[in-house]
């Protein structure tokens, strides 16, 4: 970092140096005042300049030439000489500026200066300034001299005509002058004129107040200037008599050694940077020095660089004033390779002697690292700043400065070169020793889809866009059909609805729609981003799979730079969907059985092995149903094996709630806020490790729900809250979209969700909070409804065969075997057993478990709304004998227990749970001891009012319904 600094530092100061010498080299960047915003803008200069447009070289040094003519015949007129145009430029010169007129040839050449040599911006401004030098002068000395005229018509001309014989300020001037003097007075405007000009002045010669000051007080301000490079030559071909000189205090402060680090070799940079002024005290002077592992094998020292330069001085000769340095200074291997072309110049310098065990006699050698102002251990062993890379074997121990040995030992340029490999190599060993670098898998293990459907799929296509029209226009409804998008599994007719038609109008009769379609089922939806366009999603009769190959080979997926995408499907317009977990930050898959949820989740877990390594992911997965991701135990990417336990599944859910706070506490120590800026600073730092995203992958919820239910919706919970800044993140899938599994508190949580099909809209909105899952066709057909995007879309999910995940994961185990952190797997053993002891029998902690916040008659409320299917106050008044306060109250609880839903004014409250469901929440209590039965006629109270029409056909797969299969508006 301080070499960076420097570096940067030193670039500044060679461009500001070399301003001072020649105004072609100020162009480097835009000049501003202060010294840091002046080492950036010379940093920035090469990428404004981008963005400018291109300077016309060409047509500046023609308007120089022309200033530079003009300047001579305008002093032509100093001396009389006369011909046609001088003489007509001289007088209208005069007429305007009258006194202003002495200082235009000067004017002109200074414009010829800034035209021929200024590169970039502001040149105009500049122009503008020195051209409005004579005008101030001719301003302040008709202010000051001439006469104060009346303000009449005449005032011009006699402005003008004094001004030709240089009596007055000019037309213009005197003009500006006797206003001046008029508002101001002599003086003030003598004083306003004199400021004008010095700013015109300043600013024409791309100066600064600041830098006026810096001159004027001579304030040593550049502390990262590199000495000039003639002198360091010099001594550098003068090694033996410098060395000798080296004891010389003065000739010491002289000293440069600079570490390349950034800036490529040291070499490199001393040509770049131009001879700055001479200081009286430089950065140099002041702070210790470190040689490159380069320099210390080579005796690089670069051109100028001399033996003494990578000695410091004794802690007599150095400033009082100089700090240790404690920082360790990073270097990387590439460093220590050494240009080609450098050439023995300073091989044959007399250095260290690399492979000579007994150098050059030394007085009582001293570290080279040591700071000066701390005694030197006579043992001198440990620097007190070290490289941040093992130092090589060849590498010797530095000494203190030496005098020249008489004969001085030479290295030749192929030993160099060796031991600079070997050092290289060194490190390059001791950084990738332990770990070998992950493999990703290669995309042909993932097989490609076949082609699109042809000429049968046009048919279907433009017969369907018939009938629809027909249909819609029998309905009285005004509205085109404009586009037609064909997807892998449904085909979306776009319309355009006129002005005054409403949507619902339309959406009351996607039944009829579908029936005269013939379809299962169609979807109506507003199109995201269109106005006035509406989509009806019609299924199609031959569904095109949407392999994985597809998306994860797409530009979507290998241009996207987060480490936790994911390749989600495609949409009806065939384009590939990526979603991005780190931005999710926690996604809910939700779907009834067979409706592509595991598929969806194999694919999620596939694309984080093509896209990470595990160094940069770790994953968790808990699979309840123990036959689904078993498959990925032994991966390298997992932090445990993958747990089927739900009461270790509860602990692992434990484990993250643990890292994440303990995370948030590392995280605070270092002043960072989220795990990226935390990795950040890592990969500068030396000693800090980077932390990997963790993604938690829940496969069933509803078994981790049945035997833990507060204590896993507790961790979600704070995990959901708080995990995305400590890179934690949850993937939860679940085939019972139910409000007891998918609590309000969780929903609230996790805001990125997939719905697959699901039976009934009541399931849609629990999972989406928003109708249509119940239209989705099955197999993989979604809709995806990520944090930050309005509506969902409808995407068709990317397929994955059980082959290919198997030979993904055989690849990737291949690559490196499975790290399991024993930590994590021991806390998580602990915890379960704990909660082995705790629990005693009872089915964990059940919805029930409230710790008398509920009150004692929840239970029997409860009972009464399931089984009579009311949710009314005044029934439970009745039924329970209650005053009206206590069965209001039971009421809201029952709200907060998910077992009804909100208030909804005149309309009755939504019971949300079956009493089937309500049966096995008893059982899991351990209220009854008998199971609730499994029959699919149960889902629906008997109590309950007569059923709404449903709202669709059941989807074609569904021929073993859910047992949550009820009719869509169970309301009661
Ligand atoms: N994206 C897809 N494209 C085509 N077919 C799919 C897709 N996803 C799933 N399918 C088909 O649906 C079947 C069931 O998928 P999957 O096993 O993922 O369902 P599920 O929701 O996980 O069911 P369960 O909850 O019972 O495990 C798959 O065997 C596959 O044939």
């Amino acid at each position: 970092m301080a070499t960076k600094k420097k570096s940067s530092g030193g670039s500044r100061t060679a461009s500001g140096g070399s301003r001072a010498a020649s105004g072609s080299r100020s162009s480097g960047g835009k000049r501003t005042t202060g010294s840091g915003s002046r080492a950036s803008s010379s940093r920035s200069g090469p990428a404004k300049r981008q963005t400018a447009p291109a300077p016309k070289p060409f047509r500046r040094e023609v308007g120089a030439l022309v200033c530079l003519l003009l300047a001579i015949f305008a002093a032509f007129g100093y001396f009389h000489m006369k011909a046609l145009f001088i003489d007509l430029f001289c007088a209208l010169l005069k007429g305007l500026l009258g006194y202003g007129f002495w200082l235009m040839p000067p004017a002109l050449v200074l414009c010829a200066y800034i035209l021929a040599f200024h590169r970039g911006r502001p040149v105009a401004l500049r122009l503008c300034c020195a051209l409005a030098l004579p005008l101030a002068l001719s301003v302040m000395l008709h202010g000051l001299l001439g006469q104060v005229l009346p303000w009449d018509a005449a005032l011009l001309k006699a402005l003008w005509t004094s001004g030709e014989e240089l009596k007055s300020g000019g037309a213009l001037g005197g003009l500006l002058g006797q206003g001046f003097v008029s508002l101001f007075t002599k003086v003030g405007c003598t004083i306003v004129c004199v400021l004008c000009g010095f700013f015109l002045a300043l600013a024409a010669c791309n100066r600064s107040v600041v830098d006026v000051a810096e001159w004027l007080f001579d304030r040593p301000q550049y502390e990262y200037e590199p000495k000039p490079e003639r002198p360091r030559r010099r001594e550098a071909q003068q090694a033996p008599a410098q060395a000798a000189a080296s004891s010389c205090p003065s000739r010491r402060a002289e000293v440069d050694i600079d570490i390349p680090v950034d800036d490529g070799p040291l070499v490199a940079q001393s040509r770049r940077s131009a001879p700055p002024p001479e200081k009286k005290k430089s950065f140099f002077d002041r702070k210790p020095r470190v040689p490159s592992p380069d320099q210390l094998l080579a005796g690089h020292l670069g051109r100028g660089q001399t033996q003494s330069d990578l000695h410091p001085e004794p802690e007599h000769t150095q400033p009082a004033d100089m700090e240790p340095m404690d920082e360790p200074i990073p270097v990387t291997p590439e460093e220590l390779t050494l240009e080609p072309e450098d050439e023995p110049a300073f091989l044959s310098q007399p250095i260290y002697a690399p492979q000579d065990p007994a150098p050059a006699p030394q007085p009582e050698p001293e570290p080279v690292f040591a700071p000066v102002s701390q005694p030197a251990p006579a043992a001198a062993a440990a620097p007190p700043r070290p490289l941040s890379v093992q130092p090589s074997p060849h590498v010797p121990e530095p000494s203190a400065p030496l005098p020249v040995p008489e004969e001085p030992e030479t290295v030749s340029k192929g030993e160099v070169a060796q031991q600079a490999a070997q050092v290289a190599q060194d490190i390059q060993g001791n950084l990738g020793q332990t770990i070998p670098p992950y493999q990703y898998p290669p995309l042909s293990l993932l097989t490609e889809g076949p082609a699109e459907m042809g000429g049968q799929a046009m048919a279907e296509l433009n017969a369907n866009r018939q009938r629809l029209t027909d249909t819609i226009h029998s309905f009285g409804i005004d509205a085109n059909i404009v586009n037609v998008t064909r997807g892998p599994s449904v085909t979306r007719y776009e319309l355009e609805l006129d002005q005054g038609v409403r949507l619902n109008k339309l959406t009351n009769l996607a039944d009829d729609i579908a029936l005269s379609l013939g379809a299962t089922g169609v979807r109506i939806a507003p199109i995201p981003d269109q106005i006035s366009m509406v989509g009806i999603e019609v299924p199609n009769k031959a569904v095109t799979p949407v392999n994985i190959h597809s998306v994860i080979g797409s530009k979507a997926f290998t241009d996207s730079a987060s480490k936790v995408s994911f390749a989600v499907g495609k949409d009806i317009g065939g384009n590939p969907i990526v979603g991005n977990i780190a931005k999710m930050p926690h996604l809910l898959i939700a779907g009834t059985t067979g409706s592509g949820k595991s598929v969806c989740t194999n694919s999620i877990i596939t694309s984080l092995l093509y896209k990470a390594t595990p160094e940069e992911v770790r994953l968790i997965m808990v699979d309840p149903k123990m036959v689904e991701l078993g498959i990925y135990n032994g991966i390298p990417h997992l932090l445990i094996p993958v747990v089927t336990d739900p009461k270790k599944a509860a602990g692992a859910l434990q484990w993250a709630v643990t890292e994440m706070m303990k995370r948030y506490r590392t995280f605070s120590e270092v002043g960072v806020r989220k795990l990226e800026e935390y990795n950040a600073l890592a990969a500068r730092t030396e000693g800090m490790e980077k932390m990997p995203y963790i993604v938690v992958l829940i496969d069933e919820l509803a078994d981790l729900m049945l035997v833990a239910a507060k204590e896993v919706e507790e961790s979600i919970c704070r995990v959901a809250q708080m995990g995305r800044a400590a890179g934690m993140h949850l993937i939860i899938a679940t085939q019972r979209p139910s409000a007891d599994v998918i609590t309000g508190l969780m929903k609230a949580n996790i805001p990125s969700r997939i719905a697959f099909a699901v039976a009934s809209s009541l399931e849609s909105r629990i999972i989406l909070d928003i109708t249509g899952a119940e239209k989705l066709v099955g197999r993989g057909d979604m809709l995806y409804f990520p944090l930050g995007s309005g509506k969902p879309t409808r995407v068709q999910g990317c397929l994955i065969s059980d082959q290919e995940v198997a030979s993904v994961v055989n690849f990737v185990k291949k690559s490196g075997a499975a790290q399991y952190d024993d930590d994590v797997m021991r806390e998580i053993e602990q915890h379960a057993a704990e909660k082995e002891k705790g629990s005693k029998g009872v089915g964990g902690s059940a919805p029930d478990d409230v710790d008398g916040e509920f009150d004692e008659l929840i239970d029997a409320a409860a009972e009464v709304v399931v089984e009579t299917g009311q949710a009314s106050v005044s029934m439970l008044q009745r039924r329970l004998k209650l005053g009206y306060a206590r069965a209001a109250r039971l009421v809201d609880q029952l709200e907060e227990k998910g077992i009804v839903g909100p208030f909804e004014g005149s309309k009755p409250r939504q019971l949300l749970i079956t009493k089937e469901q309500w049966q096995e929440l008893k059982y899991r209590q351990g209220v009854v001891s008998d199971p609730p039965p499994q029959s699919e006629s149960a889902a629906v109270s008997p109590a309950a009012p007569a059923p709404m029409p449903p709202a669709s056909d059941p989807p074609p797969w569904s021929d073993a319904p859910s047992p949550l299969d009820r009719t869509e508006e169970d309301t009661l």
